[in-house]
């Protein structure tokens, strides 16, 4: 298959690089250094299972990636605005040469629910699939991805249309997906698993971004335990309002983040603790906006939202 990875940074140079190494032709877009790196040195995966570097191409213009059966956005979601456009380019220039199974599409790997809607609005409804990373990776360097734990899967299916069955389309890709050692699960309907996610990370990303603590300090205290538990269940009420079928339990949700390792901060706190941008919009604005929109109160994600929106350009300029 050919892929262009839009936002060749932790989530998407890792996945990339999976496809580059089962032989699909991938083309990464990327900025900067390490764009750079990309093309002088190739891409650098560290981790748990050994240390690989693949040659890769990298571009900064989509208009130079030719045609693409799909693309993988995976920038942080402030940065939709730029990347939106670069999609929008990828699937006009393969739009005449549309596949009997309904490619080339997007498969977004965002956090938050807003990521599919948000591309709908400028690619249309077709084209737009729902999916989720669970993987911890950072970029570590220009061109070096670092992966902690051996935990990587994506989780994708429609988000748009008939979300009764498993589509033509997302079955392909997942073949594919599974094919370059990716663990994928493929579901009919990814409105389900992008809200369940949402209801484990928007709190956690909430409490240990308010508190500056890992995730350990805050479940052995019960006052912060019950705030966490109260905000995970706003999400979930928001999510049902919204006609969503969570598969979230509570007494469930409570014994996945028992096994959590206590030292574990979210990825909203790392980079607020690097002065750098936080996705405080799709995480707690949303569900906030949502819940508002829904009639559904959410006393304590609005919270989380007022005392992290201050910090949402971090050391960057708005
Ligand atoms: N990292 C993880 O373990 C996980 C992340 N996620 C989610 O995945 C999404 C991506 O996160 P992550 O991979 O960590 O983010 P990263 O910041 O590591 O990667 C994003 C990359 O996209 C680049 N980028 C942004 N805008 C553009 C543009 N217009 N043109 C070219 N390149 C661009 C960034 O460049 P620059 O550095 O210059 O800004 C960066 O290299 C987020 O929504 C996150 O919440 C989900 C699960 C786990
Ligand atoms: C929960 C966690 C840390 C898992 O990687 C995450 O996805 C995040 O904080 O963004």
């Amino acid at each position: 298959m050919r892929f262009a990875i839009v936002g060749s940074g932790a989530v998407g140079g890792y996945f990339g690089a999976r496809l580059v190494q089962a032989g699909h032709e991938v083309t990464f877009l990327a900025r900067g250094a390490h764009l750079e790196a990309l093309r002088q040195k190739g891409l650098e995966l560290r981790g748990p299972a050994g240390d690989i570097t693949v040659r890769v191409r990298a571009e900064s213009e989509a208009t130079r990636v030719g045609l693409v059966d799909v693309v993988m956005l995976a920038v942080k979601t402030y940065d939709n605005v730029t990347a939106l456009p670069m999609v929008k380019t990828l699937l006009s220039q393969a739009a005449s040469a549309q596949s009997p199974e309904g490619l080339p599409a997007v498969l977004p790997l965002q956090n938050g629910v807003d990521s599919p809607g948000e591309l709908a609005a400028v690619v249309g409804e077709r084209a737009v699939l729902g999916g989720s990373a669970y993987i911890s990776t950072a970029v570590t360097a220009p061109g070096v991805i670092t992966q902690t734990g051996t935990h990587q899967r994506i989780t994708l299916g429609e988000f748009f249309g008939d979300t009764s069955r498993l589509s033509p389309r997302v079955s392909a890709l997942k073949e594919a997906l599974a094919g370059a050692g990716i663990q994928v699960e493929a579901v009919p309907d990814a409105r389900v698993t992008l809200w369940d996610k949402l209801i484990f990370l928007a709190p956690f990303a909430g409490i240990t971004g308010c508190s500056r603590l890992p995730l350990g300090r805050l479940w052995s205290v019960p006052a912060s335990r019950e705030m966490y538990l109260a905000g995970a269940a706003e999400v979930a009420r928001v999510a049902t309002a919204e006609g969503v079928a969570i598969t979230t339990r509570m007494d469930a949700l409570e014994r996945t983040v028992d096994a959590v390792n206590p030292e574990v901060k979210s990825s909203l706190l790392v980079d607020l603790e690097q002065g750098k941008p936080i996705e405080v919009e799709a995480l707690m604005g949303s569900v906030v906006r949502r819940g508002r929109a829904a009639g559904t109160p959410t006393p304590v994600m609005s919270t989380f939202y007022g005392l992290l929106k201050p910090h949402e350009h971090g050391r960057r300029q708005p």
